[in-house]
C-alpha cells in the first residue's frame, strides 16, 4: 500500500472558522510516521494552496461559491497528480465541500469509481433545496449525474462534471437528514445505512451489505469519505456540526478496516475536524486521534495486529 497525503485547510464551504486547521492538526498527531511505522509507503503532497477570493457575493442562498469552486478545481488537479503517482489519496479537511474537487479529480483518474459517504449527514442538498447556503451540505448534488439538471450555472464551477451514479454511492452514518435530501435519496434510490440500521443490522453486516451491493455493480475503486462526525460527538467533538447517537469509535474503525481489506480503497477523504468547536484540550486530542485511528485503519492496521510481509522470528 501507499499514501499520498494532501492538505486541504479550506474552511469556506460552511461559515465556522478553525477547520482549515485540520490538516497540519492530524500531521502533528503522527499520521506519516504512523502509516510508516505499519508499512506503508508515503508521500506527504503538501497542503493545496487556495486562491484568496475577496468579492464572493451569494447566488441566490448558496454561500461563497466562487471561494468553493476555486478550491475544488484546485484540489482535482492535486487528487489527479496523487493518482497518477499510483498512490491511494488521502485528503485531510477543510470542510466537506472539499469533496467535491476530491470526488472529481479521483474519477478523473480512474474513471467509474463507487463512493462510500460516512456521516451523520448526506450533504445532497441542491443549490436551490439547502436552507444556509452552505455548500459542505451539498457536494454529493454537485457530483451525481441523475442531479445534473438541478445545479445551476455556478461562478468557478465551469470546470466540474457529475462523476458519480446514484447506484454507485452507499451512505452510512445518517441520522440528520432534511426532508428535501430525504425525498433525492428515496427518488434515486439511494443505498443508506442510518444509524437506524447500524443498530438493527450492526456495523458487520452493513458493511457486508455495502460491500456486497457495490461489488454487484462491478469492483470499481471506492472513493472513502469520512466526515469525522459520523463518529459520536462523545468521541470526536471537535466539529462544525455535532449529532448525538453516532458511530462508537470501534464501529468506526470497523468499517475502515473492512474497506481497507477489500483491496478496492483509492481515495479517502477525512473531514470537519474543527478544533475551535471544543471545549476542552482533550476533545480536540480525542477527535484528532480518531481521526488518525481511522486512517491508519484505511491502510491496514488491525487491532489483532499485524506483521511485516518479511518478518522472521529472531
Ligand atoms: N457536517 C455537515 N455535513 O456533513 N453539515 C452540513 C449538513 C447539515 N445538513
Ligand atoms: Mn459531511
Ligand atoms: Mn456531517
Ligand atoms: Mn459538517
Amino acid at each position: 500500500r501507499s499514501a499520498g497525503i494532501i492538505g486541504a485547510p479550506f474552511s469556506r464551504g460552511q461559515p465556522r472558522g478553525g477547520v482549515e486547521r485540520g490538516p497540519d492538526l492530524i500531521r502533528a498527531a503522527g499520521l506519516l510516521n504512523r502509516l510508516h511505522e505499519q508499512g506503508c509507503a508515503v508521500k506527504d503532497y503538501g497542503n493545496v494552496a487556495f486562491e484568496d477570493v475577496v468579492q464572493d457575493e451569494p447566488v441566490g442562498l448558496v454561500k461563497r461559491v466562487r471561494a468553493v469552486g476555486s478550491a475544488n478545481q484546485r484540489l482535482s488537479e492535486a487528487v489527479q497528480a496523487v493518482k497518477r503517482d499510483g498512490h491511494t489519496s488521502v485528503m485531510l479537511g477543510g470542510d466537506h465541500s472539499l469533496a467535491i474537487g476530491s470526488i472529481h479529480g479521483h474519477s478523473a483518474a480512474v474513471g467509474d469509481l463507487s463512493v462510500v459517504w460516512v456521516d451523520a449527514h448526506a450533504d445532497i442538498n441542491t443549490p436551490l433545496s439547502s436552507y444556509t447556503g452552505n455548500i459542505h451540505g451539498q457536494p454529493m448534488s454537485y457530483l451525481l449525474h441523475e442531479l445534473h439538471t438541478k445545479i445551476p450555472v455556478l461562478p468557478n464551477f465551469s470546470w466540474l462534471k457529475p462523476c458519480v451514479w446514484a447506484k454507485d454511492l452507499v451512505y452510512v452514518g445518517l441520522r440528520d437528514v432534511d426532508p428535501a435530501e430525504h425525498y433525492i435519496l428515496k427518488l434515486l434510490g439511494v443505498k443508506v445505512f442510518s444509524m437506524s440500521e447500524v443498530d438493527q443490522l450492526g456495523v458487520s453486516r452493513v458493511m457486508e451489505e455495502t460491500c456486497d451491493y457495490l461489488s454487484a455493480r462491478g469492483k470499481k475503486p471506492i472513493h472513502l469519505s469520512y466526515d469525522i462526525d459520523a463518529i459520536d460527538p462523545s468521541v470526536t467533538p471537535v466539529t462544525g456540526t455535532p449529532v448525538a447517537g453516532g458511530l462508537t469509535y470501534r464501529e468506526g474503525v470497523y468499517i475502515a478496516e473492512h474497506l481497507s481489506q477489500t483491496g478496492l480503497l483509492s481515495a479517502v477523504d477525512l473531514v470537519e475536524v474543527n478544533p475551535l468547536r471544543g471545549q476542552t484540550e482533550e476533545d480536540v486530542r480525542s477527535t484528532v486521534s480518531t481521526a488518525v485511528e481511522l486512517l491508519l485503519a484505511c491502510f491496514g492496521r488491525l487491532r489483532g495486529g499485524n506483521h511485516p510481509l518479511d518478518y522472521r522470528l529472531p
